[in-house]
Parts: C-alpha cells; structure tokens; sequence
C-alpha cells in the first residue's frame, strides 16, 4: 500500500470543517498516504472523483441522490455512512432500540436503557402513561428528533407531576438516573475505540426532589465551555470516577458498530449509582466532535487506512 494514494473525499457543515478537518489531520492523513479532499457541493459529485472514499454529515435529498449516482458509478468506493443507517439516529426512541439487542459476555457488567415512553401531541392524561410504564421522577424530556439542531438539545428535567404542562411534545419521556455526575462518553472510528468522561447533571437525591423546582430547561450539559469543565469540584468529581472496564466498552461499542451499519459515531453512558455495574446508554451521535479526543489525528488516520484497505479489497474482487 506504500506507493499507492488514497483520495477521501468529505462533505461537512462549515462549523465541523473548522474544528474536525484540522492541519494536524490533514498533514498526519497526507504522510500516510491519505488526500482528505473537500466536495464542492455546487458541482455534481460525480464530476469531482475520483474518491475512494467519501464520508459526510448532511442530509436532505439533492445529497442522497448525489451520493446513490455516485456509489453506483463507482461500485468500489467506500460510503461512511449510508444515509438510511444514519438517519435512525434522528429518532431519540428508536435510535436505543439496538441496545436491547446486545449480548454482553459473563455478568460482571450489564447494559440497557433507562425506561422510556414516547409522548406524541394528541397524548392524553400523561401522568397515566408515566406510572403505567413504571417511570418514576425524575423524568427527563427530551425532543423526540435528533437533528442536529439547537432545539434538538433543549432538554427539560421534570421533578414533579406538576412541571409535565410545560412540555411540548413530541418529546420521549426517559428516567433521570443517578450517575454520579459524570457521563461516559465512547468515540467510534470503526474498530478504534475511545471513552472519555465528561461533566452531566448531578444527581437528585429523593430527599431533596420535594425542595425543588417542578421543571428545570437544559441543553448539552457535557459540552459546556473550558472554564466551566475547570470548575473545582466537577475536575475533582471527573477525576475520581471509576471508568467502565476497557474489555466492556469495546465489547458494546463493537456490537453497536455491528448492528448500527456505521462507522463513525460516539454513545453517551452512565453507571446506575444504585446497581454500581449497570451500565444505560442514552443517547447515540453521528460523527460527533472527535477533535476533542487527545491526537484525534492517530485515531482518524488508523480508521482511513482501514477503509482504504477494503477499497483495495473491493478493487481486487
Ligand atoms: O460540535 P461538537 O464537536 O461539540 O460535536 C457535537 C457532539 O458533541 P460530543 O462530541 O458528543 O461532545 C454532540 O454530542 P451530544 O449530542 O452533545 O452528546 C452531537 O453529536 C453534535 O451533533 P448534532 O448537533 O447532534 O448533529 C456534535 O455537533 P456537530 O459538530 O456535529 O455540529
Ligand atoms: N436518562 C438520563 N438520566 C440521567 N441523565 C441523563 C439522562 N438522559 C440524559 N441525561 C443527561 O442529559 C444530557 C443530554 O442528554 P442527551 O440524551 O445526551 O442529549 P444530547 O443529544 O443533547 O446530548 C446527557 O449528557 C446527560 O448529562
Ligand atoms: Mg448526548
Ligand atoms: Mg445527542
């Protein structure tokens, strides 16, 4: 593979061009072979190949037929991702369904879901559907498309029955379960895997639910800026969580890659302060922001040289 260059072509908002498609990415992906290209999306793309590879984040769809024309005039080439597979993660009820499907081995750790209900517009009496499914304050309500929109973020974590009015569905209703304040956040470059911890909400004592508001709005609480990360006492709350073991987090991010059909994607997971080895994945993202791992370039390039040796693959069928 020495002599031989790949040509990867890429499509990306202009705000992930800016923090993903870095010098430090392009010249490590240049040395070792790689040509990440950018794809003018005012010309058809079949104009601008060749590529062995294209990956992308956007939708709509002039894009899908774009890339249907091109992945059929070039039979070989690589998509990370498919459309379709991506677009289940839109969906914040479904996008967990896989979950429930893993198999993980021996019983030391266990995965799943917190328990979760979808509440459409015409949804009557809510507090029915919430003990009916077993939920128990605190919920939190979340919009039920994952669009990549602010709105898509702006969550509500309801403490009381009372603060279900100040809801707009369609929304999924999910169990607010104690952490310990911390997230687990694992990045997936096909077989390369990553888990970082990150700050998340803290936890509600049952003591204190009674002293509090009935409806508090929040939005991406795990990527809050660099001077509230510094803050002493979540450094110090970061710094002492416990990660999940290594052979565990491979093990479920593999079989999510497996039955997902991506690629490129991080899943949010915390450990259920009462149970202490149940682990609940709660919310999947496409191509989220790698950049923030330490030398996100060695993981990229390892992932590129993977997909461009199954393009060699794909040529010598
Ligand atoms: O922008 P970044 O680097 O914070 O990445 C966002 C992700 O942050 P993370 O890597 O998980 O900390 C972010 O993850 P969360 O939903 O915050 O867990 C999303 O993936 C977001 O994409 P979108 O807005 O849902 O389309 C990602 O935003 P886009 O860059 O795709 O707009
Ligand atoms: N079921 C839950 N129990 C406890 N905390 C949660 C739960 N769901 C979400 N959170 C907290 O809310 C944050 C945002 O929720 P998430 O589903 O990850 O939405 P987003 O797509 O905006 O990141 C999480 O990072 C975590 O801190
Ligand atoms: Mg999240
Ligand atoms: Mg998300």
């Amino acid at each position: 593979m020495s002599e031989r260059r790949f040509r990867f072509g890429y499509v990306l908002a202009s705000k992930k061009v800016s923090s993903f498609i870095q010098d430090s990415l392009i010249n490590h992906a240049q040395e070792n072979g790689i040509d990440l290209v950018p794809i003018d999306l005012d010309k058809p793309l079949i104009e601008q190949g060749p590529f062995d590879c294209i990956f992308h984040k956007l939708y709509g769809p002039e894009w899908r037929k774009q890339l249907e024309e091109f992945a059929l005039q070039n039979p070989t080439a690589i998509i990370v991702d498919p459309i379709d597979a991506i677009e289940k993660l839109h969906n914040r009820l479904t996008m967990l369904d896989v979950v429930n499907e893993l198999k993980i081995a021996g019983d030391s750790e266990t995965i799943g879901i917190p328990i979760q209900i979808f509440v459409g517009e015409n949804s009557e009496s809510l507090l029915d559907a919430i003990t009916s499914q077993g939920l128990h304050f605190p919920v939190i309500a979340k919009p039920l498309i994952a669009n990549g929109s602010a709105d898509s973020h702006q969550m509500s974590l309801v403490l009381k029955p009372e603060g279900l009015q100040g809801l707009k569905p369609p929304i999924v209703l999910q169990e607010f379960v104690n952490h310990g304040g911390v997230i687990f956040k694992v990045y997936v470059a096909g077989e390369h895997v990553k888990c970082v911890k990150r700050r998340s909400l803290p936890d509600i004592p049952e003591e204190k639910l009674g002293m509090l508001e009935n409806l508090i709005s929040f939005s991406q609480i795990s990527n809050l800026t660099a001077q509230d990360q510094n803050d002493d006492t979540f450094a110090e709350l970061i710094e002492k969580a416990v990660m999940p073991p290594s052979r565990f987090v491979t093990d479920v991010a593999n079989q999510l890659r497996d039955a997902l059909k991506l690629h490129l994607f991080n899943f949010d997971m915390i450990r259920d302060e009462k149970v202490g080895n149940r682990y609940l994945v709660i919310d999947i993202n496409y191509f989220p922001g790698y950049a923030k791992i330490p030398n996100y370039e060695t993981m990229m390039t390892a992932f590129f040289l993977d997909i461009a040796r199954e393009k060699l693959n794909n040529e010598s069928r």
